[in-house]
């Protein structure tokens, strides 16, 4: 999750103090596998650093009941309050119980103590694809194709409940072993009925009505699709610059120079998923993202196989030894950890929902 940061860097106010219109009740089945507190620190062997974000780390545990491997995500109560992240807290939380889809990764529980917040999901081995981006330089026209259709279901999926995602990004893409793609991050995802306010998400890959503060809807999720491919295609993103400012105004500003080596038809979907105008954005008009899965870049894809997950994958993680494997994610300082502290908790108020 990033943190809310208004234009050189000022936090933005809570989404609690801004007006919402927000769906009252979730329109998604209940998961009842997700539990709240059934979990403790106990149950698990807490092992290696597999990622650091603002509020804590991520990592790789295995279960003393059953030897499985999880990772589990860690959050410092006191920096989720410091930087007015509650209500995304709670958010993440309550979406990752909702969503079941196979592209999006799954959560099992979450429980606390008196300083952290602990959510527990699958371990996803392969890594990040921006690790797999950053090696290969950019992707080849069908990888990029391949990885960007499993990143519509996933999106389709959470629009289709009326949650908008916000924070597409390739840090936030993970592989499994197979080589198919899981989305895991949903700090910033929101359950809305029509539009919301809120500044967030990645600077390179926010929409041009995020940064201008206007209301905006879940067709911000196409625009960072679409910098997703020209990313996967390109190396770079459209609106790189050396400063969150600057690349807020190049988006602004709207034009994006196409590398000669790009397909044409990638050229008429980007120019359809980039752009400033909300009545021309594929995925936001009649057909939703029907448009966007019919567009002749997509024309080979069978989308209902792969949904099923029977389609090949471009590439498969090379996991050398076995089942717990992390050779695939970069190495990250430990410290000395304060997990399992009971003591006087001054924010156990806020988050009675882990
Ligand atoms: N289920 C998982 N399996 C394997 N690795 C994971 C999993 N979830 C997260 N990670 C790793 O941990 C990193 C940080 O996770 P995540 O993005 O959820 O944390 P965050 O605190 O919200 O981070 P940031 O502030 O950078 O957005 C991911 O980029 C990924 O490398």
């Amino acid at each position: 999750m990033n943190v809310d940061t208004g234009i050189g860097g000022t936090p933005m106010v809570a989404e609690g103090q801004q007006q919402q219109q927000q769906v009252p009740r979730s329109q998604l089945p209940q998961r009842s596998v997700v539990s709240k507190g059934k979990y403790t620190l106990h149950d698990f062997q807490v092992m290696r650093t597999l990622g650091t974000g603002s509020f804590g780390r991520v990592h790789l545990v295995r279960s003393v009941h059953n030897g499985r491997y999880y990772a589990i995500k860690v959050l410092k109560k006191q920096q989720v309050v410091r930087m007015k992240q509650i209500e995304h807290t709670n958010d993440e939380r309550r979406m990752l119980k909702l969503v079941e889809h196979p592209f999006l990764i799954r959560m099992w529980g979450t429980f606390q103590d008196s300083r952290n917040l602990f959510m527990v999901m699958d371990y996803i081995e392969g890594g990040e694809l921006f690790s797999l981006l950053r090696k290969s330089q950019r992707f080849p026209n069908p990888v990029a194709k391949f990885y960007a259709a499993e990143v519509t279901l996933g999106l389709e999926y959470l629009h289709s409940h009326n949650i908008i995602y916000r924070d597409l990004k390739p840090e936030n893409i993970l592989l499994d072993r197979n080589g198919h793609i899981k989305i895991t991050d949903f700090g910033f995802a929101k359950e809305v009925d029509t539009v919301t306010w809120t500044l967030c998400g990645p600077p390179d890959y926010i929409a041009p009505e995020v940064i201008a503060t206007k209301p905006y809807n879940k067709s911000v999720d196409w625009w960072s699709l679409g910098v997703l491919i020209f990313e996967m295609l390109a190396g770079y993103t459209p609106f790189y610059d050396t400063t969150p400012m600057k690349t807020y105004e190049k988006i602004l500003q709207g034009k994006v120079v196409y590398p000669t080596f790009f397909h044409p038809d990638v050229v008429d979907l980007l120019g359809k998923l980039i752009t400033a105008d909300l009545t021309r954005r594929i995925g936001n008009l009649q057909s939703g993202s029907k448009d966007i899965k019919c567009h002749p870049w997509f024309s080979e894809v069978v989308w209902e196989k792969l949904l099923a997950k029977d389609i090949e994958t471009p590439y498969e993680p090379p996991i050398t030894t076995g089942i717990g494997d992390t050779s695939l994610f970069d190495q990250y300082p430990e410290e000395q950890f304060d997990y399992g502290i009971h003591c006087e908790d001054p924010y156990q108020e806020y988050f009675t929902e882990f």
